[in-house]
């Protein structure tokens, strides 16, 4: 694949067509490559040849050949990290561990794990009995939803592309992917990926561009689609559904989010304070299920606070190959404007940033990428914007609590409902603060653990659905009930 212009994947091969736009490195500002942006036509010619591959071969595979097949694209992904991660870092500028340890990790483990899963799979039957003695079987045949959309953001390109995608096909469907206008790279290139690991033509289809009036909306709204899934922002999610509603066509969101951490003063907070750290900067805190909002009790307010602000001096933005950086830049200028629109709102508010709350002065050659500092606020009432809305940057806002009916109260008090996180050490207010959070995901002593069997997702305005072990067959699968009599007479 050129990495030069990156062209569209249709059919097993990269096409010509498109009007060019840059993709551009955050690290520096310099243009990375030129990419095709794929008109309606070309959306047309990925969803048909998404079709095709769906009735001709691969409509044939069986669930333990597709499992194989999935297996050779999870060896093949190991054997080009080194591609993946270059496209990956020049397109995001993530630090190389993380995208090492993180993105490209995940992205051969979402394949195995859904092969394992599918191999295995059943399906639900139930024996009818009547008091006369009559019988039936009912058991549901799972098929393909189809041809599925996916649609992804910049935040963890492959990770979330993948995640999307390998249960998607283990499941017989075909995709047209809409990866983020920020990072096409690592798309692109699992094209090439998938088809030196026998995945047939066509079943994996990408397709170049921007969300309103260019790819994605084609996409979201072209003939023959059977069903949407999309990871990104909670105002596209409510868009998406309204381009989906005329054809009632399925979908799946995991959406933005808001996310608390509450601390107890039971916690220990050796291991509470490292974990926080990481659950508000990796990723530069673009990652949705990072916190931007900790709750910590009052008596060991100052010691969180302090222990939080140390471990945000010591981060260190560079060059994401040099090995001493942990963060990298936001994903782009806009992005970087609008997280700083907060830190002004943060000081009207009434918020003081203990550390950080602006923009670093570089070294030379990275002037131009669009960095900003990890930044903690006191002082912010729970009600003001920064504690409300999501900003999706290292950032979070340090609001004390008394009791624990109080921190219940604040962490849901919330549209979104994506994940929590509850540091205490009594196991037993753990399990029970944990279960009383108003999200999809709430973590006790841990942060972004996950197991990919688990349902993963949100509430209200963080996602509609959960993905994630059978709750990605059910999403990519329509069942068929079938009753089948198993006495002379009919059966009411
Ligand atoms: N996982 C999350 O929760 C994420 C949240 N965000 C938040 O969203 C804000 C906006 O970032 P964006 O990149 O614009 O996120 P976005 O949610 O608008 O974009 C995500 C994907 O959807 C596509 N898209 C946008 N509008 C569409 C439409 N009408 N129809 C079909 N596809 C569409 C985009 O091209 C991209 O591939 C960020 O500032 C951040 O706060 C961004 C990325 C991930
Ligand atoms: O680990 C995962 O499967 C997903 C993590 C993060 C997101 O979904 C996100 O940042 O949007």
């Amino acid at each position: 694949m050129s990495t030069d212009t990156i062209r569209n994947f249709i059919g097993g091969e990269y096409v010509e067509g498109g009007m060019p736009f840059e993709n551009v490195n955050p690290v520096d500002g310099s243009v990375v490559s030129k990419v095709l942006e794929a008109d309606k036509s070309l959306v047309e010619e990925a969803v048909a040849a998404a079709r095709r591959a769906l009735e001709g071969p691969w409509g044939l595979y069986t669930a333990v050949q597709r499992a194989e097949v999935m297996r050779r694209i999870a060896a093949r992904i190991e054997e080009r990290a080194g591609d993946l991660l270059a496209a990956e870092i020049a397109d995001t500028g993530k630090p190389l561990a993380l995208a090492r340890d993180l993105d490209v990790s995940r992205a051969s483990q979402n394949f195995r794990a859904f092969a394992d899963q599918i191999a295995s799979a059943g399906t639900e039957s139930f024996l009818t009995e009547f008091p006369d003695g009559r019988r039936a079987l009912n058991y549901a045949l799972r098929k393909p939803l189809g041809v599925v959309a996916v649609i992804v953001p910049w935040n963890l390109p492959l990770l979330l592309l993948t995640w999307k995608v390998a249960p998607a096909i283990a499941c017989g469907n075909t995709v047209v992917v809409k990866p983020s206008e920020e990072t096409p790279s690592s798309a692109a290139l699992l094209g090439e990926i998938m088809a030196e690991a026998g995945l047939p033509d066509g079943v994996y289809n990408v397709v170049q561009g921007f969300g309103p009036g260019s790819a994605g909306e084609f996409l979201t709204t072209a003939e023959g689609i059977d069903g949407i899934t999309f990871t990104g922002e909670s105002g596209t999610g409510s868009a998406i559904m309204r381009a989906a509603a005329p054809w009632v066509r399925p979908v799946s969101f995991e959406l933005g989010g808001k996310n608390a951490a509450l601390v107890f003063a039971d916690a220990d907070l050796e291991k509470a304070i490292a974990g926080l750290t990481r659950s508000i900067f990796t990723n530069s805190g673009q990652v949705c299920l990072c916190t931007e909002r900790v709750y910590i009790q009052r008596p060991i307010f100052d010691e969180v606070v302090a222990g939080l602000a140390e471990q945000a001096k010591a981060l260190r933005m560079g060059n994401p190959y040099d090995e001493a950086t942990t963060t990298g830049p936001l994903i782009s200028q806009k992005h970087r404007s609008k997280v700083f629109s907060y830190f002004a709102k943060a000081e009207a508010e009434g918020g003081l940033a203990v550390v950080g709350g602006g923009v670093p002065q570089m070294p030379a050659g990275l002037e131009g990428g669009s960095w900003i500092e990890p930044t903690l606020w006191t002082g912010l009432s729970h009600d003001s914007t920064p504690m409300r809305e999501e900003i999706f940057g290292p950032v979070a806002g340090l609001v004390p609590f008394d009791t624990e009916e109080e921190a219940v109260r604040l962490a849901n008090d919330t549209p979104y409902g994506l994940a929590a996180s509850v540091w205490t050490g009594d196991l037993e207010r753990g399990h029970r603060v944990g279960g009383r959070m108003r999200a999809g995901i709430s973590w006790v002593n841990t942060w972004y653990t996950r197991d990919l069997r688990s349902p993963f997702g949100g509430v209200g305005l963080s996602g509609i659905g959960r993905e994630g072990g059978l709750n990605s067959f059910h999403f990519y699968t329509e069942p068929t009930n079938v009753c089948v009599a198993l006495s002379n007479e009919e059966v009411l």
